[in-house]
């Protein structure tokens, strides 16, 4: 292979060319690969070994944007070196290609699932090298400024969003932030109502002042005054000493009414009293205190039909509700689960002093066809969870059964008019006899039809399974080799009980 010149889309200055790392044990390859990228402008650095290329990458000096990996190495191999290169901070998104000779493809398949973007087969063909090389770069540049813009707007909101949704919202925030205008979000649980609070304070005037956060759902309605406008002392029995309300605890800065719709209507009359006067009074005190506080309240209930049944004031509505926001619910923004999950599991490994964990591709797959009625917090949980099960790589096995969806319950329905499942009028043959092999028919003495010997075979195999793993499907799926939604269809039209077998 000889060097070919340089082509129109090689890098044009030295300054700005990618560096490479070859790593191979065969001097011929190095050569090879070293001739095939000098020749389109790219820089390259070569190691012999793995152990060498892990003191190349933590020398610093040129950083390494791409590196191409021989599986086959003395020492540590391949596979060694790239879970090296994906546990290390600095070189976790390091892009790597790898090569394979034929006795490894099974390895390079490995590869891919580790974090392996390309892998080039032996021998080299040096069209298909600068191909892999052009989009693993690509593909890596793209990603470092999806990474990037990712990371200005956590920075900015500490909420991560990158859908249509998200960016709104943020709109929003910016927009209402500056001013002193009363907000009202509203959304599901978990949605991030209170993330969206803070950043308001936090990108507001009043980000040095304090934030006051009340849970109204959390605090009985007798102490509600006292904790909103404080008391002196001996007001009331249990009022031992003078106390300041959250009122006055947020002077200056934001006050959060969260669960808003759970506040009785007394203390919404003097809430609303509050807002509309800036002033306050001490519960047993004819003093009158001058607030400056910012009103910020959120709801999962809907706040409109609270008013039209009587159990929230309008007048209170319309005052807080000056600028409504609302939190997209997040099956409504699948194309953010990725990032949450990443972001998710990659911080709770940090936080848990765990090895970073990689995520089977699976896994984004069976997340984005579930429903989330608990939203971003549920999906957190479900992450978090998996980590702590999970290997290195988190697998659909990790993930605990969709509590959402159970086709155990749709099953009555389903078996009755399922047509082309089983049908126990004619299935003659006993589980035992399945298993033993005897296909003597029993009953009426009719035989069974292949399919329907199949049928009764695979329904026996599926239960045993299912109540072998506790009923977990996820993890029935995995080990019976079928995709979860195939499971499902199987159970519901095989009529299959949850517990049944045991
Ligand atoms: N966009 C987001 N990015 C990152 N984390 C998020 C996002 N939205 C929500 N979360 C996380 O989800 C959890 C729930 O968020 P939050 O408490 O703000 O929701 P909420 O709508 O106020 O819920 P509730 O109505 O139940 O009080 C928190 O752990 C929060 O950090």
């Amino acid at each position: 292979m000889s060097a070919p010149p340089a082509s129109s889309q090689a890098p044009s200055d030295e300054a700005a060319a990618p560096t490479i790392l070859v790593v191979d044990d065969e001097r011929n390859i190095r050569r090879t690969l070293d001739m095939v990228l000098r020749g389109e402008g790219f820089h390259v650095v070569e190691a012999a070994s793995g152990e060498d290329a892990l003191k190349l990458l933590s020398h610093g000096g040129t950083p390494v944007e791409l590196a191409i990996v021989d599986l086959m190495l003395p020492g540590m191999n391949g596979l060694d070196l790239l879970d090296r290169i994906r546990q290390d901070d600095t070189t976790r998104d390091l892009p790597v290609i790898v090569i394979s000779g034929h006795a490894t493809v099974h390895d390079a398949v490995k590869a891919i699932k580790l974090g392996a973007g390309d892998f080039f087969e032996k021998p080299l063909n040096r069209e298909r090298i600068l191909v892999g090389v052009r989009n693993a770069l690509k593909t890596s540049r793209l990603a470092r400024e999806v990474r990037n813009l990712l990371a200005e707007v956590h920075a900015r909101y500490e909420m991560i969003g990158q859908g249509p949704a998200m960016q709104r919202l943020f709109k929003e925030i910016d927009r209402v932030a500056p001013t002193k205008a009363s907000v009202l979000i509203t959304g599901e649980s978990g949605t991030g109502k209170e993330l969206v609070s803070r950043a308001i304070h936090r990108l507001s005037p009043r980000a040095d002042a304090p934030f006051v956060k009340v849970n109204c759902a959390a605090i009985p309605r007798e102490l509600i005054e006292s904790e909103l406008f404080g008391h002196e002392k001996g007001a009331f029995t249990g009022a031992l000493s003078r106390k300041r309300g959250l009122f006055e605890q947020a002077h200056g800065g934001t006050l959060f009414l969260d669960e808003i719709g759970d506040m009785d209507l007394a203390a919404q009359a003097k809430v609303l009293r509050a807002l509309q006067s800036g002033e306050i009074g001490r519960v047993g005190s004819e003093h009158v205190l001058h607030v400056d506080v910012r009103v910020l309240a959120a709801t999962n209930k809907d706040l409109a039909r609270q008013v039209a049944a009587g159990n929230f004031r309008e007048d209170l509505y319309f005052r807080l509700a000056v600028f409504p926001i609302k939190t997209p619910p997040l099956r409504e923004r699948t194309e953010d689960l990725r990032p949450l999950i990443d972001a998710f599991l990659s911080a709770f490994c940090k936080e848990n002093g765990l090895k970073q964990r990689r995520i089977d591709p699976e896994v984004y797959t069976a997340l984005e066809r579930r429903r989330w009625p608990g939203n971003v917090r549920e999906l957190k949980n479900v992450i978090e969870r998996a980590a702590i099960l999970s290997g290195d790589v988190v697998t659909i096995a990790d993930l605990p059964e969709d509590p959402h969806e159970s086709p155990f319950e749709e099953d009555a329905a389903a078996s009755e008019s399922a047509s082309d499942g089983p049908s126990e009028e004619r299935i003659t043959l006993t589980d035992e006899a399945v298993e033993s092999g005897r296909h003597t028919p029993v009953g009426d003495g009719k035989r069974l039809t292949l399919r329907e010997f199949r049928d009764r075979a695979e329904r026996g195999y599926i239960v045993e399974v299912l109540s072998g793993l506790d009923w977990n499907i996820s993890r029935a799926a995995v080990v019976l080799g079928i995709e979860r939604t195939n499971l499902h269809k199987k159970i519901r039209s095989y009529g299959i009980k949850r517990g049944e077998g045991a």
